[in-house]
C-alpha cells in the first residue's frame, strides 16, 4: 500500500485545511463544504496523475490535436454524511464516474464508547475499476475499515484510492496494517498526533458532518 501525504509543502490546500480548522471560519457551514469540495478536487487532479492514460484525437476548429489523457473506469465513493462534500468536489473533476455511497455512522452507548452502524449501501459492480473513497476524517479507521469491507462485497475494484483530509496517526496506523498488501493508496491532507478520550482527532476540527449539515439528534 502506498501513502501519499499532500501537506509535506505549502499550497493553497494548507489554506482551506486551515479554514476547515478554523472554530470562527466554521460558523459559515458553506465555506465549510466549499473548502472540503475544494479539496476535493485537488486530491482528483493528484489522483489522475497517478493514472494509466491513453492518447485520443481532438477536432479542434483548424486541425487536429492528439491528447494524452486518464482511461480509468472511475467509482467515487463516499461515507456518508460528511464524505459529501468531499465527494462532489472529486466528482466535479472526474466527471464521467459513476458513484457508490455508504451510511457509517457512529453510535454511542452511555459510557462513551461506540460502535459504527453501517446501514445503506449504493454501489455499481466494482469490478475492474478505480475506486475513489472519499473521508474528510479519519480517526480509529473502523469507519473507513468497515466501509471498505462492505463495498467489496459489490466487486473487486483494480486499485482503491482512500482519500482522507485530516487524519490521525493511529487511523493512518491502522489502515496501513489492515491494507498492507492490498491494491490501495492513501491520500492524506495532515496527519494530527492525537486522539482524545472520545477518539476525536486533536487538534483535528471538530465533528466534520455535524460542521457541514448541523448537529444531530440521537
Ligand atoms: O475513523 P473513525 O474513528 O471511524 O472516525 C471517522 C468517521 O467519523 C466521521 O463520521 P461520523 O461517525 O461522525 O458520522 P457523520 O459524518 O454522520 O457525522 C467521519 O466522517 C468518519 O466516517
Ligand atoms: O475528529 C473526528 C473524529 C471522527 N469524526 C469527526 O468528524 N471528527
Ligand atoms: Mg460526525
Amino acid at each position: 500500500m502506498q501513502t501519499h501525504l499532500l501537506s509535506t509543502q505549502p499550497s493553497l490546500l494548507s489554506r482551506f485545511i486551515a479554514e476547515l480548522r478554523d472554530k470562527d471560519v466554521q460558523t459559515d457551514p458553506m465555506r465549510f463544504r466549499r473548502n472540503l469540495q475544494r479539496i476535493g478536487e485537488i486530491f482528483a487532479y493528484e489522483i489522475s496523475k497517478t493514472m494509466t492514460s491513453a492518447v485520443i484525437e481532438v477536432p479542434t476548429p483548424l486541425g487536429v490535436a492528439t491528447e494524452r489523457v486518464p482511461d480509468e473506469e472511475v467509482v467515487v465513493a463516499s461515507v456518508l454524511r460528511a464524505g459529501l462534500p468531499l465527494h462532489d468536489g472529486v466528482l466535479s473533476f472526474f466527471d464521467r464516474a459513476s458513484n457508490a455511497f455508504v451510511s457509517a455512522y457512529r453510535k454511542y452507548t452511555l459510557t462513551d464508547e461506540f460502535n459504527i452502524h453501517i446501514e445503506y449501501i449504493a454501489s455499481p459492480n466494482l469490478d475492474g475499476k478505480t475506486l475513489i473513497l472519499c473521508d474528510p476524517m479519519l480517526a480509529t479507521g473502523s469507519s473507513i475499515e468497515l466501509v471498505y469491507n462492505a463495498l467489496l462485497t459489490k466487486g473487486h475494484p483494480a486499485h482503491v484510492h482512500i482519500v482522507s483530509v485530516v487524519a490521525s496517526q493511529a487511523g493512518v496506523d491502522y489502515v496501513q496494517q489492515m491494507l498492507s498488501d492490498a491494491p490501495v493508496t492513501l491520500w492524506l491532507g495532515v496527519v494530527d498526533e492525537e486522539l482524545n478520550a472520545k477518539a476525536y482527532i486533536v487538534p483535528g476540527l471538530g465533528d466534520a458532518g455535524d460542521l457541514a449539515y448541523g448537529k444531530k439528534v440521537d
